[in-house]
């Protein structure tokens, strides 16, 4: 049974404040334990909450980083809708992580032929999984990745990553990584970590701000029943966090 850290701030500065804490505190510390920080960062509103106070920090080893997406959308890395290119304005073009580290999903790999759900076989993921295993499976062979942190957010849906509700990727127990052609939200084509891979972290922070979230936060929080996405993201060995701002979190009953 996870019993997340939930945490909620007045302002959106404060969570980015906060948050940032939080990853200083990670890095350090995976650094120390085996030398480098393994971290999956998501798109749409996290990398700007994420880079308002962390690319300040002048505390952090850059350089032992090793930066993977939680997901992606097969639209050009300079695209706007890239969850890559909006990582980097908010955070990458700031601070001194390594090029050859940050670890992108390839769009322009992505065939002419439709793959289909739930196959293995899209270029794009098998790239992708190629780069995950160089640098988590470089010495042994191993059942799925270890992050030191995965940074997710939560759509209005209860979606994370590329993993909407309902949709039968919900199901995969062994793949790593998934193309997904029929996304409900656009871009409708993406590639995605999947579940087990994000269960099997160290580490998992969801971040979700806005008035626009109290729906579905106060459905995930309270009826656990409704295999959302989002619900089904239980850290087996890990630690799970909620970070909130008070527009979010209003019809939660959260300690004060
Ligand atoms: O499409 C996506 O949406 C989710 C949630 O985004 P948000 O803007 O509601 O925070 C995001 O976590 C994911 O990476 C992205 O591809």
């Amino acid at each position: 049974m996870v019993h997340p850290i939930v945490r909620s701030f007045a302002t959106s500065n404060e969570l980015s404040v906060s948050l940032a804490n939080l990853v200083t505190e990670l890095s350090a510390k995976s650094i120390e334990a085996h030398d480098r920080f393994t971290v999956g960062i998501s798109g749409g509103s996290l990398p700007k909450l994420l880079g308002a106070d962390l690319k300040h920090r002048k505390d952090i080893k850059w350089d032992k980083w090793e930066v993977f997406f939680c997901d992606e959308r097969i639209v050009p890395l300079d695209h706007e809708d890239s969850n890559y290119f909006v990582c980097k304005k908010e955070l990458f073009d700031h601070v001194p992580i390594p090029p050859e580290k940050i670890h992108t999903i390839k769009p322009e790999l992505a065939s002419e032929n439709e793959p289909k759900n739930e196959e293995a076989t899209d270029p794009v993921s098998l790239e992708y999984e190629q780069q995950l295993i160089d640098v988590f499976a470089k010495a042994s062979s191993i059942k799925f990745p270890l992050f030191d942190l995965l940074l997710l957010g939560v759509g209005p849906d209860g979606h994370t990553c590329s993993l909407f509700p309902g949709h039968p990727l919900l199901d995969e127990k062994d793949l790593w990584v998934v193309y997904i052609g029929d996304s409900p939200k656009p871009p409708p084509k993406r590639v995605t970590l999947t579940l087990p891979v994000v269960n099997h972290a160290r580490n998992v922070a969801f971040v979700a701000t806005g008035s626009g979230k109290q729906d579905i936060l106060h459905q995930i929080f309270e009826d656990p029943g409704s295999n959302l996405p989002s619900q089904l993201v239980k850290p087996v060995n890990g630690k799970l966090y909620w970070f909130l701002d008070d527009a979010a979190s209003a019809k939660l009953n959260l300690p004060k």
